[in-house]
């Protein structure tokens, strides 16, 4: 995979996506940094202790620190303040049931949610990411809570026709995506250029590049665009759709993403999703935040990771 690096394109300086390198470990750690994480310290050295079981420190701690990116409806930090989308409700849920009572955002761009988890800023990536090989190398997840297609902000009216990846290749469409998405992969395996991607820190800055028209098209699931294009005039989104990946349509699936070493805490959370999921209360956590029946799933993290 390619390491992390700023190319310009066409004037603009673009962050490329993470990989499993020592400098994007540097890069997360450094934008957590400047993130400046308040109220985050107290809890970071508490779960800095080295050695012992990582459930069993959060249990006395009595707090568990979660990687969020500022999605809307995935995780975010509400107009009130308050920590919530679908994976931090359901990580509140969970984590109580595991003894853990309070769990603490801690916010960061998507594509620095793996290194932060690396280098202990938070305990578990809470942000609805989804499941796939590459991940898997570097994370262990749970098994996915829901599953999602994708969909692509245009100018209102859709007046490329853009409906897929290939059409974006076909019709030499401007693409933008966010900083550590799978949406990369999916218009690079779709035949366009990875260092002609504009590659934004998150959805409200591709709709706004949308908006301003220096892109045709910014991809991501079908929830978060839907949500961002509510606050647009100019721009609507397309009909879901399946990306190809390995010549196949695909159906993705998001989960929660621990340290490898964190086997016992990552099987006693899928323990407890797995009777949330048979009990239904998982639709009804999920619910609130666009997610339907059509978004459950007997998919397993080990069937995304690639068996
Ligand atoms: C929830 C989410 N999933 C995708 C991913 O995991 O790469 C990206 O679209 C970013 N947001």
């Amino acid at each position: 995979m390619a390491p992390p690096h700023r190319t310009p394109l066409r004037g603009i300086s673009v962050h490329r996506p993470s990989g499993p390198t020592r400098r994007s470990l540097l890069a997360g750690v450094a934008a957590l940094g400047a993130l400046g994480a308040a109220g985050c310290s107290r809890v970071a050295s508490a779960s800095n202790v080295e050695g012992g079981d990582l459930l069993d420190r959060l249990r006395a701690q009595g707090v568990a620190r979660l990687g969020i990116a500022g999605e809307i409806p995935f995780g975010y930090i509400s107009k009130d303040g308050e920590l919530t989308g679908e994976a931090p409700e359901l990580a509140k849920v969970i984590f109580k049931r595991l003894g853990v009572d309070r769990v603490q955002p801690v916010p960061t761009e998507f594509g620095s949610l793996i290194p932060g988890l690396a280098s202990q800023q938070f305990d578990v990536v809470a942000a609805g990411m989804y499941i796939n090989p590459e991940r898997c190398e570097q994370v262990i997840f749970s098994d996915p809570d829901y599953q999602m297609l994708d969909s692509f902000i245009v100018r209102k009216g859709n007046p490329m026709g853009l409906r897929n990846y290939q059409d974006v290749v076909e019709k030499k469409a401007r693409f933008a995506t966010g900083t550590g998405y799978a949406e990369i992969q999916y218009a690079v395996e779709a035949g366009y250029k990875e260092g002609d991607i504009l590659i934004v820190p998150d959805q409200v800055a591709g709709l706004n590049a949308v908006e301003a028209g220096r892109v045709d098209v910014f991809a991501g699931t079908a929830l978060t665009t839907r949500e961002v294009v509510k606050k647009s005039a100019k721009a609507e989104v397309t009909e879901p759709f399946k990306p190809i990946v390995d010549g196949e349509p695909h159906v993705d699936g998001g989960g929660f993403a621990f340290r490898p070493t964190e086997t016992k805490l990552r099987d006693a959370f899928n323990a407890e999703l797995a009777k949330l999921k048979e009990s239904g209360e998982l639709l009804r956590i999920l619910g609130p935040f666009g997610f339907t029946e059509a978004e459950m799933t007997d998919l397993t993290a080990k069937e995304l990771c690639g068996g």
